[in-house]
């Protein structure tokens, strides 16, 4: 059986430091995944290492550039399975120049405040990856009721 296609694709954060609002957008295509949100971020092209096909992604899906933290290592290899052809890589980004506009693929997007990053119509594959970066970032991302006090 071919290797599964690697994509790429980021959890875009407002601040590394301390994520508190989630970037999600929602495919406009094709028809079958069309109103369900995702990660941006798209299939690494032959000659692009993973890193540089991500930048190209968010440049021409976002408009943005961003700085990448950390990867969100999955249970797969490292990677997650979302179907038999693909396999995704994810990692923390924060943007660093441009605003984000769902300039291709996409027509939505949304900043999900933190307790609210699993209340949109993922992906089915990118259910357990939301639940694993809630889990991941739940000790950075502090409530505004914590910060009152
Ligand atoms: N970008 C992205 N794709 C995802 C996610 N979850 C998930 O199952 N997928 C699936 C949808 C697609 O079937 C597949 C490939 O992603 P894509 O369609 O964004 O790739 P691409 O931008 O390179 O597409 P194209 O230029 O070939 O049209 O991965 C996710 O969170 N982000």
């Amino acid at each position: 059986m071919a290797s599964p296609v690697l994509v790429v694709a980021a959890a875009i954060v407002d601040d590394l430091d301390d994520p508190r609002e989630l970037l999600a957008a929602r495919r406009a295509t094709p028809a079958s995944l069309a109103g369900r949100w995702e990660f941006p971020g798209g299939k690494v092209d032959a000659g692009e290492s993973p890193e540089q096909a991500l930048h190209r992604e968010l440049r021409e899906e976002l408009g943005v550039r961003v700085g990448l933290g950390a990867e969100l290592v999955g249970p797969d290899d490292g990677a997650w399975r979302i179907s038999d052809a693909y396999v995704m890589r994810l990692w923390l980004a924060e943007i660093v120049s441009g605003t984000p506009e769902p300039l291709v693929e996409h027509d939505e997007i949304r900043w999900l405040p933190v307790g609210q990053w699993a209340d949109v119509p993922w992906l089915d594959a990118d259910v357990r990856i939301v639940d694993a970066l809630v889990a991941s970032t739940a000790g950075e991302a502090v409530t505004s009721e914590d910060r009152s006090v």
